[in-house]
């Protein structure tokens, strides 16, 4: 009843949603009108000039249920065009291939026997990235009909499966603890029948601060979820959504909107100013009862506000209580709520706040940390999602669970319904392993210097996955099937009946575990609260160790996969070859937001990892070519390309470098003739920019989006990719593998600077390719210069060093971001930067000048000779 009136009132609501005051405009459209039959509307008016819906006739399956998304593809009068430009490629490709093969050097057979091999590779490597790109499909999921389908208006009553929220975090300072109380705020509030969700944190650090901001968390959410539910509130994390500046309300209840909300966000400031303290209270606690309790060794123990002392890490690291060894720690803080819906109380003298038609109940939150112990790889935040599967199978064991980073948070309370609508769906639903959503941040600068909204990434390849066996799973926002981590087959390739029990011993020696795995499977079910008594405890106890997973296939049959820098796209491709789909949905507003690293250093050390990782996937067992016959074609070729991308670097730090000759020699030459192969490159080059309009079009993306990613592309192909090259070379030779960090959060935030990061230049190895290839390019064009003045641009000579010289300005064009990143605070006045630049150049020209007129011949005849000797 309760649950109905909330909604109604809901519905007569129109709240004005978020926004981050950044340049980024979606998320400030509004939010409740946005599932509207009206605004869904104008968003399809938006779209339909590029999107049409696909007819879908009756589908196998139950057909008493409604469809719960409808299916979208790119409008015939773009994809044929498209697909024909990319065609043209290919035929331009293969012509200039034999075209150079007629042609061949005589002059310089290994240089042209290089480059041969370059350009053979950036054309095969073209060819992975674009095939899968296709037929790019978009699936739009359907509120309103999952609504009529599992919930009732009248009872409240829901129908929706159970899910468990898995959030995962390391360190309260590397990753300020405010972003997670924001996240589990946010989770908490959303806008899911709270008896069928809970919510799990897992620290990695086993700290009591952690676990005291959960408690300060659930006495918060006690006042922030009714409050939300009440006014429609969106986003849910109070953080962001206090962040705005403007509110319009358009409800029926102004008044009582305006002084409810002022009184939250007063409880808000307090609230912050708790969490901010919380490191000083326990410090000074501690102190107290460590005071009163001196022992001899003068150990200080890290007391909690009970007077017990905290099994994790200590202030004050001591044998047993540091990170990295320590005790499993599982709590829980708020208890599985009762199933019927609680109207809270109506304002009164000390209460200012009228709840009479609010839900009052709130999910599960349990806390927990996993054992840590000296001589285990506890294999990061892999390890960490493990642990949470099976603790979670004892303490609620829902069907579905989704995933956050702690820097991330829920920003259009819908999300869980969206994905259900994907998991649910009679057609392919039961296959359905994941739900991906795309990964949207907040904090980025206003133009995006660094690609971190990554939208070619998330708008385009995303998409077109989408339209085969589905996207790659992405780490953080995805909505799992329970069974599908287990390690099951999808139903259509599997037998009716679901055998666990006879590998039960597979799955380690928790008979409560193995007992719990048939539930857990079943998608109907909600979840089912345990009662804790001591023998669970012990249980619990037990999944948590670091020994559980020893001679388990845990790691890699199961749960998320170990052994590698990046967890996510094999976890997700064990799913693929295993015959599962995935879907990608991605709605509006934003599902969820999160952070991203703007400094150039922090975001180059992040594709570090990730094409490190997609390396080390190739040489691995998670290698596309060993996937079987369950894989579709062109999946396994997105994901061939996923894992060898960083390879191309070898040949475009080459081409980069290569005007490196030109300074001792004009002799040295890729082809001949020297103006029909550029023209040919022009040509090859050309194309592929007409074929990214097109995917612009598609994808719906801005042409500042693509061309950031083509910056950036080059800056990470030139420095980044190198490094991950030699990385897995090593490994491969010494069999070590490689070692990541955190990606470091933006702990400027708070400044007064909000972009102070962008501006900081934190000097590592990875840096200098990068910067030899912009003064190397710098040189050449100086050289050009230089000859078109000895030499008078009508010579032959000259006419081909300005050719040249072309590539020499696009390639400065690609890396100017990364020249003004490592200028740091100069950065901020990209004058300086040309005023260098043209000073550089003539410079080298005047000195080129100078030196022929010294020495009109011999460098360059020495030079000659000993290109011929080879
Ligand atoms: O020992 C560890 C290390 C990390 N984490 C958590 O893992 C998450 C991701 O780590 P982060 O350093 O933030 O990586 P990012 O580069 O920001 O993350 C992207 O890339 C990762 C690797 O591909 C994915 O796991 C992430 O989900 C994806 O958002 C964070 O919540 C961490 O708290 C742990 O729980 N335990
Ligand atoms: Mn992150």
């Amino acid at each position: 009843m309760a649950a109905a009136v909330t909604r109604r009132i809901n519905a007569s609501l129109h709240v004005e949603a978020t926004g981050n005051g950044a340049a980024d405009g979606e998320s400030r459209r509004d939010s409740a009108a946005a599932h509207s039959p009206a605004a869904k509307r104008i968003n399809d008016a938006k779209n339909s000039d590029v999107w049409v819906a696909v007819q879908e006739g009756d589908m196998p399956g139950d057909s008493s249920r409604a469809l719960l998304f409808r299916t979208m593809k790119v409008k015939g009068s773009i994809l044929h065009p498209y697909r024909f430009v990319i065609l043209l490629r290919l035929i331009a490709v293969i012509a200039f291939f034999i075209w150079r093969i007629r042609h061949r050097n005589h002059d310089g057979v290994w240089l042209w026997f290089m480059s041969m091999v370059g350009d053979v590779w950036f054309g095969f490597s073209w060819v992975l990235n674009q095939l899968p790109k296709l037929n790019p499909i978009k699936r739009v999921p359907d509120i309103t009909a999952i609504r009529d389908q599992y919930e009732s208006s009248t009872s409240g009553e829901s129908k929706l499966p159970g899910i468990d929220v898995f959030v995962t975090t390391v360190d309260p300072v590397d990753e300020p603890i405010l972003y997670t109380v924001n996240s589990i705020l946010s989770i908490i509030a959303t806008d899911y029948p709270a008896e069928k969700y809970a919510c799990y944190l897992s620290d990695d650090g086993g700290t009591l601060v952690h676990y005291e901001a959960m408690f300060e968390v659930a006495n918060f959410a006690k006042l922030w979820v009714p409050f939300c539910r009440k006014h429609c509130i969106e986003p849910r994390a109070p953080e962001n959504y206090f962040g705005v500046k403007r509110q319009p309300y358009m409800g029926s209840m102004q008044e009582e909107f305006m002084s409810d909300h002022r009184r939250v966000r007063r409880e808000y400031e307090e609230f912050k100013v708790r969490i901010d303290s919380l490191f000083n209270t326990i410090y000074q606690r501690s102190e107290a009862y460590n005071r009163k309790n001196t022992k001899e060794d003068g150990v200080k123990a890290t007391w909690m506000a009970d007077g017990t002392q905290w099994p994790g890490t200590w202030i004050e690291q001591a044998e047993n209580h540091r990170k990295g060894q320590h005790a499993g720690i599982v709590k829980v803080i708020l208890n599985h709520p009762s199933y019927k819906p609680q109207l809270g109380p109506p304002a009164s003298i000390d209460n200012p706040f009228d709840f009479s038609n609010v839900d009052m109940r709130l999910p599960m939150l349990v806390y927990l940390s996993r054992e840590k112990r000296p001589g285990y790889n506890h294999q990061k935040k892999a390890g960490a999602m493990n642990v949470m599967l099976r603790v979670s199978a004892l303490l609620s064991n829902a069907p579905f669970l989704i995933n956050f980073d702690c820097d991330h948070y829920i920003n259009n309370s819908q999300a869980f319904r969206a994905a259900m609508c994907f998991m649910l769906d009679p057609r392919d639903g039961q296959n359905t392993a994941f739900v991906q959503f795309p990964q949207r941040f907040d904090d980025v600068d206003p133009t995006d210097r660094y690609a971190n909204h990554n939208r070619v990434f998330f708008d385009g390849t995303m998409l077109s996955l989408n339209g085969l066996q589905g996207p790659s799973y992405l780490g953080t926002g995805t909505m799992f099937r329970r069974a599908a981590l287990y390690g099951m087959e999808p139903p259509r390739w599997r037998a009716d009946t679901i055998k666990v029990i006879s590998k039960a011993k597979e799955f380690g020696e928790s008979t409560l575990f193995i007992n719990s795995m048939i539930d857990g499977a079943n998608q109907e079910r909600s979840i089912t609260p345990l009662f804790l008594e001591e023998s669970v405890n012990n249980e619990l106890s037990t999944l948590m160790t670091c020994a559980y997973e020893d001679g388990t296939p845990w790691g890699r049959d199961v749960g998320w996969v170990y052994n590698i820098a990046t967890e996510d796209v094999v976890t997700g491709f064990r799913m693929h070859r295993q015959g599962w789909r995935s879907m990608y949905c991605s709605i509006e507003p934003a599902a969820f937001r999160g952070t991203a690293p703007i400094n150039l250093t922090e975001r180059l050390l992040q594709i570090l990892r990730w094409s490190g990782g997609s390396l080390e996937m190739f040489f691995s067992h998670s290698n596309a070519f060993l996937a079987g016959p369950r894989m579709q074609p062109l999946q396994r070729i997105a994901y061939l390309n996923m894992s060898t991308y960083p390879i191309v670097t070898i040949f475009i730090l080459a081409y980069n470098l290569f005007p490196v000759m030109w300074l001792i020699s004009e002799q040295f030459y890729i082809q001949r003739p020297f103006g029909s192969y550029i023209l040919y490159l022009i040509i090859i080059i050309a194309m592929i920019h007409v074929i990214g309009m097109f995917e612009v079009k598609w994808a719906n993306i801005t042409l500042l989006d693509w061309c950031r990613n083509e910056q950036f592309y080059m800056i990470g192909a030139t420095g980044v990719y190198p490094t991950a090259v030699l990385y897995m070379v090593l490994k491969l030779i010494t069999g070590k593998g490689i070692h990541f960090r955190l990606t470091s959060k933006q702990t400027e935030a708070c400044s007064n600077d909000k972009f102070a990061d962008l501006y900081v230049v934190r000097w590592v190895p990875l840096l200098i390719p990068t910067i030899a290839v912009l003064i190397v390019n710098v040189a050449a064009v100086g050289v050009a210069i230089g000859k078109a003045a000895t030499w008078g641009l009508f010579k032959e000579q000259a006419q081909h060093a300005v050719l040249g010289m072309v590539f020499n300005v696009w390639i400065l064009v690609l890396l100017y971001p990364f020249a003004l990143g490592i200028m740091g605070q100069w950065g901020k006045k990209p004058a300086i930067l040309f005023i260098l630049l043209l000073m550089s150049i003539s410079t080298v020209a005047i000195m080129y000048v100078t030196f022929r007129a010294i020495y009109p011949s011999d460098w360059s005849e020495i030079a000659t000779s000993l290109g011929k000797q080879n």
